[in-house]
């Protein structure tokens, strides 16, 4: 037989078998700590039965739509998703992404929009993949991806759902997978978000609004999983009033329970001031730094790059003017180390003379200053400018250059998804749209910390179509009809689960095999083309000697590793 057609035999194989399984990492018997689906040692994480059994689906190759209710660790999970998808695949090979750049930072990823390629996205999806292929960088990372993830689904709209599922498939049909007719072109996709929570801004008419309305929303996932256990808050009277405020269906207890919190006195200089409106936001921090009666520097943001781009920095989150005095209360924009990351609050203690970190900054004062920041973890830390840049086809069109710092005496409730709060003062009476008050409640860990300035029990409510959605969803789970319905006591559909995990289990160890002896063949193909042949056929020899070996497996695969690395960044493959 010739080595071409062993070659097609095994190309056509794997493609038939499992494009969206890893190559070179299956069968890891030994696991780390950190991904152990019941504890994670260094974090000391008891994962609850659903959360373990999305691990697990994640682990064999599974596209996973993960909900639930805020608090019920979400994010958590997604970034021990992430470490799994990078263990599993390789980490160049998984793209981490959010609807908003403050999400994405927590998941330390993309903007969905950045990774697509696809600019503001509200093109036809024809168009979106035309622009994909003249963009060198966006088409070669839709190639490469074996795993993406979408965080805070609920502010990604239908079509846009929908254009990038055409998009994977169009852009991956015939590639090294073949994927042409698999949905998203065999990508292993991990999804997550809670619909009830800030939904799309939706700018056309007739446009389909939430991403569960996408025509692919369906075919697009092996398992849909609601995790139900709520983490952040611990009171049994406030989970229900929170999960009410969910559903938009409040009674009189948890309306009592709301008005024991308003309340007229002036919030406590600790708490975190969240207001549905940027007028409000604005106007109580300009208040606060008048009433301090300090020195002021402003600190203007220095923009460069092309239009529309330009216009584009002023939606980002460093802000075109910071005023700042000692006492201002300040929270970060930007993760600059491990310890000090985006949404970390504190105060500014005093100022100091820095000419190298400002030397490209503000040279019109006479000496350049800059704050020195005491964050409530007790770090306290000089804090220099941070560049932030949108990059279009692998250039960079446009910067800005600014503190990364924000006031933060308040807050709009589209900055607070996702945060945890201990103290909390609002005023809800002006909230608009669906899930705003639900998002700004939820933030907070216990009912003594939550202050109400004014409230309105009519601006509590859910999307009808929101409602459906989960109604159906709970409806599935029941009946233990879908792959991945996963209840809270474990009974029912969860078994169901747990079998088709088991199947697919079997399955990955054959197509594992298939795949490994496949790449090995195709590197073989590849060494004989290259100038670094004699380098592969020693890979190749010492692969093929460990594998006469079993004992030896461990060693087979570092090396196999170090061979596709090797491809990776010296052939481009
Ligand atoms: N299995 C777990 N064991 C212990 N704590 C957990 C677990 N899962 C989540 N948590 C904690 O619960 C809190 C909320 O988690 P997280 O922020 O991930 O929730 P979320 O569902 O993403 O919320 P939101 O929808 O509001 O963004 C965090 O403090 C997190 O550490």
């Amino acid at each position: 037989m010739k080595f071409s057609t062993v070659i097609a035999a095994c190309r056509h194989f794997s493609s038939k078998t499992s494009s969206r399984y890893p190559k070179w990492t299956r069968n890891n018997k030994k696991k780390s700590k950190v991904d152990d689906p019941k504890t994670s040692e260094r974090t000391r994480i008891t994962w609850t039965g659903e959360q373990s059994q999305v691990l697990d689906a994640i682990s064999s190759g599974k596209s996973v739509f993960i909900t639930g209710s805020s608090g019920t660790g979400k994010t958590l999970l997604l970034q021990h998703i992430i470490k799994r998808l990078k263990k599993l695949h390789h980490p160049s090979r998984v793209f981490a992404t959010a609807s908003t750049g403050l999400a994405a930072c927590a998941i330390k990823g993309w903007t969905l929009h950045s990774f697509a390629g696809i600019g503001l996205g509200e093109d036809d999806r024809q168009t979106l993949l035309l622009k994909v292929i003249s963009n060198r960088w966006a088409y070669k990372r839709w190639t490469k991806a074996r795993a993406l993830v979408i965080d805070e689904v609920s502010m990604v709209d239908a079509e846009i759902f929908d254009a990038l599922e055409f998009i994977a498939r169009e852009v991956r049909g015939g590639g090294e997978c073949d994927s042409e007719n698999k949905v998203w072109g065999g990508i292993q996709l991990v999804v997550c978000g809670d619909f009830f929570q800030l939904p799309p801004i939706v700018k056309r008419e007739n446009r389909k609004e939430f991403a569960f309305e996408a025509d692919c929303w369906g075919s697009s996932f092996d398992m849909q999983v609601e995790l139900t256990r709520v983490f952040r808050q611990s009171e049994a009277n406030l989970v229900k009033l929170l999960q009410n405020v969910r559903r938009g269906e409040v009674d009189h207890e948890d309306l009592d329970l709301l008005k024991k919190c308003c309340t007229e006195a002036e919030p406590d200089s600790s708490a975190v001031q969240l207001y549905p409106r940027n007028q409000d936001v604005n106007r109580v921090n300009k208040k606060k730094m008048e009433d301090l009666k300090k020195p002021t520097y402003i600190y203007h943001a220095h923009d460069s790059g092309e239009d529309p781009w330009l216009g584009q920095l002023n939606q980002g989150i460093a802000p075109d003017e910071l005023p700042l005095c000692e006492g201002a209360r300040v929270m970060l924009c930007k993760n600059l180390r491990r310890t000090l990351v985006n949404g970390a609050t504190g105060t500014v203690t005093k100022f100091r003379y820095d000419d190298v970190a400002v030397s490209d900054l503000w040279k019109t004062e006479e000496r350049p200053r800059v704050p020195m920041v005491r964050f409530d973890s007790g770090l306290e830390v000089l804090i220099g400018p941070e560049a932030w840049e949108i990059v279009e086809g692998g250039k960079v069109v446009a910067t800005r250059k600014q503190l990364p710092l924000i006031l933060a005496w308040a807050l709009s409730i589209h900055k607070c998804q996702g945060m945890t709060l201990d103290r909390l003062h609002t005023n809800l009476s002006r909230a608009f749209g669906f899930g705003m008050v639900y998002v700004a409640l939820s933030r907070i860990r216990m009912l003594a910390g939550l202050h109400l300035a004014g409230f309105k029990p009519s601006k509590i409510k859910a999307h009808p179509k929101v409602l459906e959605f989960y109604q159906r969803f709970s409806q599935k789970q029941d009946k233990g009809v879908e792959d991945g319905g996963v209840c809270e006591d474990g009974s029912g559909s969860s078994d169901v689960a747990s079998v088709s995990n088991k199947t697919n289990g079997k399955d990955n160890d054959i197509n594992s095999s298939l795949i490994f002896l496949y790449q090995f063949v195709e590197i073989l193909t590849v060494a004989s083309a290259s100038d670094h042949g004699w380098r592969f056929y020693s890979y190749s020899c010492f692969i093929v000697g460990t594998l006469l070996f079993p004992s030896c497996t461990v060693i087979t695969r570092r090396i196999a590793r170090k061979v596709r690395k090797f491809m990776e960044y010296n052939i481009g493959l």
